[in-house]
């Protein structure tokens, strides 16, 4: 593997690594956390503050070609769509490839990361890297701020804290709303390079953008313009003065659309997550909420997600049910199956993401 010794500034470490497309493979390591996380990467070598980590590596694709994969993909593969912006348009990094690249195996911290992500323009094509917010030591996990508030796993630990036998429905936590998301955008700019338009996810519906400027006192930042769909969530834009890094700013999230598509399983030993398809071609879905108290259902009675031809003429917006399932001997196992459908910016194109989380809320015995 070639390597390449450590440039003048970040910034140019960055762009070394991106037009080779090639990681700093000696310096990290991939290591398996848990099941909740997956694989992590980690640093082998301390990193200083300000330093380049790693790329988010993948293919750059249109946001039209990124949507038309969003419908074919499994949720597992779009959480790897890195949607952002450039050159006032989205474009989207596809790293749903298992590679051997480093980047796209970087976990969400939005409480301590120690990584920030940016926009790095080399040979005229914007790369997303991942820069040290502070210095890191060898054996730290690489992380970042996918920004937002509402990423599932987020709301998973929450469940795992807060489940327990006696855990009633009414306290079961609602899932992440990808609408109430923010997309938090932080700028560093440098000497040679100008900011750009701060990235929006194109599926932050209902956000506000909003643009913050940082102590940038050599960067001329420009304002980030609405994003024509984000109306209740806040695209904040941060520059922060970084005197010898040229990179850009991009959106935290990996995408919230693909958030929107993925399907949660939450603590269920026993039960398997179903993905429920997208619909391609929902316009003018019907709100509609059922609920179904099933004191006397069995799990073979459970009803099974709707067809997609059904759920493209119903919008499913939440679905609430509980099951009790009888397991001997006078004891009995309650399943509470909470069903929800996303719609956010896609909704306008045609598009509703139906998310389908089985939530084991409690056994009582
Ligand atoms: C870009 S991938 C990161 C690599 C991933 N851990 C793997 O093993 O492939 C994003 C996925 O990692 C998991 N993930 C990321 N950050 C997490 C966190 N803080 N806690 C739990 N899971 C996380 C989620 O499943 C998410 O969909």
């Amino acid at each position: 593997m070639a390597t390449i010794r450590r440039r003048n500034t970040p910034l140019k470490d960055a762009i070394a690594h991106a037009t080779r497309a090639i990681d700093k493979a000696r310096e990290l390591e991939v290591k398996y956390i848990n099941s909740f996380k997956g694989r992590g990467l980690f640093a082998k070598v301390p990193y200083q503050k300000g330093d380049f980590i790693v790329e988010y590596r993948g293919e750059l694709i249109s946001s039209q070609e990124s949507e038309r994969r969003r419908g074919i993909y499994h949720s597992k593969c779009t959480v790897f769509m890195f949607d952002f912006c450039w050159k006032e348009r989205m474009w989207c990094i596809d790293a749903a490839q298992e590679d051997d690249s480093l980047g796209r195996l970087v976990n969400d911290d939005h409480i301590y990361p120690n990584c920030k992500m940016k926009r790095v323009i080399a040979e005229g094509k914007p790369h997303l890297c991942l820069f040290a917010l502070r210095d890191i030591k060898a054996g730290e996990e690489i992380t970042y701020d996918y920004g937002g508030s509402d990423w599932p796993w987020r709301k998973q630990a929450k469940v795992q804290e807060t489940a327990s036998d006696t855990l009633s429905s009414e306290e079961v936590p609602q899932s992440p709303s990808p609408s109430k998301m923010q997309a938090k955008v932080q700028n560093t700019a440098a000497d040679t390079m100008s900011s750009e338009e701060v990235p929006q996810s194109p599926s932050f519906s209902e956000m506000q953008a909003k643009t913050q400027e940082t102590g940038a006192d050599t960067l001329s930042s420009e304002e980030v313009p609405q994003s024509p769909s984000v109306s209740e969530m806040q695209a904040k834009t941060q520059e922060t003065g970084a005197n010898t890094l040229s990179s850009e700013e991009v959106p935290q999230s990996p995408s919230l659309s693909h958030m929107q598509a993925k399907t949660q399983e939450t603590s269920a030993d026993t039960l398997s997550s179903e993905e429920v398809p997208q619909s391609p071609s929902v316009s003018e879905v019907q709100a509609k909420t059922q609920e179904t108290g099933a004191d006397t259902l069995s799990s073979e009675e459970v009803p099974q997600s709707p067809s997609l031809s059904h759920m493209q003429r119903m919008w499913m917006y939440m679905r609430t049910m509980t099951v009790e399932q009888h397991v001997g001997q006078g004891h009995k196992r309650v399943w509470m199956y909470l069903t929800t459908a996303s719609m956010g910016q896609h909704v306008s194109h045609k598009s509703v993401w139906l998310n389908v989380i089985r939530l084991k809320m409690a056994r009582l015995h």
